[in-house]
């Protein structure tokens, strides 16, 4: 559905978005996470067709995304940073989409006012940030969009609101197989809600998989031995990611099967063993480690 190769964007000098490469499928809800300045939320504005890409190409069903008015008509984009215009009442706001976004569907917008319980004469910039949020969400899924981009979309709304909102893309998905970008700090929500994940940093991806490839992929450990040797043997062995000492146990995250992680250390008779699943934010925490983000003992 969305298909992006090679794409670069540098302000000045800057570089924000270094050669990526990416694909999502249609129908799926892929997680955009990263660093702090890592280039999603430019990443995004191109895969809006806000910004033009220094170099590489987007495309969105086949088609590319920039001055590309008709494919824009079905790409709704919410951003960190919303915008209305000056003074506008949510009703005049909804006036603009219907004339902008041919899938406009009055009935959804009014049904849709059952999970925003907010007038729609009121002004925007009267109300408070969340519910701004709000208005954002229920113009967008009024728009019935085939892709919806979506910076950091959750901030400000309570965890009620949240959830209604989760409830509603995940029926869109299911019911118009409309496909979701969403970037976001929040990985717990992340891994909620996506199923397929790319990591940035530094402008690149540096890495991109189904949420649960990835978690089955890799694991933490903890193991004591009697022996030192052991330890030495265990460490050669596996693929470790990460290491830890305390007094006498060892934590590791390791990559790999399962299976072959356990055999590999039950074949040495470890004093203490014990696989525990790793959360989507100790993955971050041991993948931005990997590319020399400062990580140290911060195993919970
Ligand atoms: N309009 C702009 N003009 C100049 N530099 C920019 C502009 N937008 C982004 N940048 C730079 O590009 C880099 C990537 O920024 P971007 O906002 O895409 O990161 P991000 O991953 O969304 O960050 P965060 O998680 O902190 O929101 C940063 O170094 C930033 O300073």
């Amino acid at each position: 559905m969305i298909h992006v190769k090679g794409v670069t964007k540098t302000f000045d000098k800057e570089i924000a978005v270094q050669e990526v490469t990416m694909d999502v499928k249609q129908g799926s809800i892929y997680g955009l996470v990263g660093s702090n300045g890592a280039g999603k939320t430019t990443l995004l504005k191109m895969l809006a067709g806000i910004y033009r890409p220094d170099q590489g190409e987007i495309f969105i069903g086949g088609e590319p995304i920039f001055e590309n008015v008709a494919m824009k008509r079905n790409v709704v984009f919410i951003s960190d940073a919303l915008y209305f215009f000056p003074q506008v009442t949510i009703e005049q706001m909804a006036s603009y989409y219907r004339s902008f976004y041919p899938n406009w569907s009055d009935e959804r917008f009014e049904t849709l006012q059952r999970v925003f319980p907010l007038e729609p004469s009121r002004k925007i910039h009267r109300l408070s940030k969340g519910m701004q949020r709000q208005v954002s969400f229920w113009l967008s899924l009024s728009c019935l969009p085939s892709v919806f981009i979506l910076d950091e979309p959750m901030d400000g709304l309570d965890p009620v609101m949240r959830q209604k909102i989760k409830n509603l893309l995940f029926q869109d998905v299911a019911e118009r197989n409309m496909t979701v970008i969403i970037s976001s700090h929040n990985l717990r929500e992340i891994e909620d809600m996506c199923d397929h994940i790319g990591m940035m940093h530094e402008g690149k991806i540096i890495l991109e998989k189904d949420i649960d490839v990835l978690k089955s992929d890799t694991h933490k450990v903890q193991l004591a031995f009697d022996e030192e040797q052991k330890e030495e043997k265990i460490l050669n062995d596996l693929t470790i990611v990460h290491k830890e000492k305390r007094g006498s146990v060892l934590l590791l995250i390791v990559r790999g099967e399962k299976d072959v992680i356990e055999r590999t250390i039950r074949a040495e008779k470890p004093l203490v063993f014990d696989m525990l699943p790793l959360t989507l934010e100790e993955m971050f925490i041991y993948e931005m480690g990997g590319v020399g983000y400062e990580v140290e003992q911060i195993l919970y």
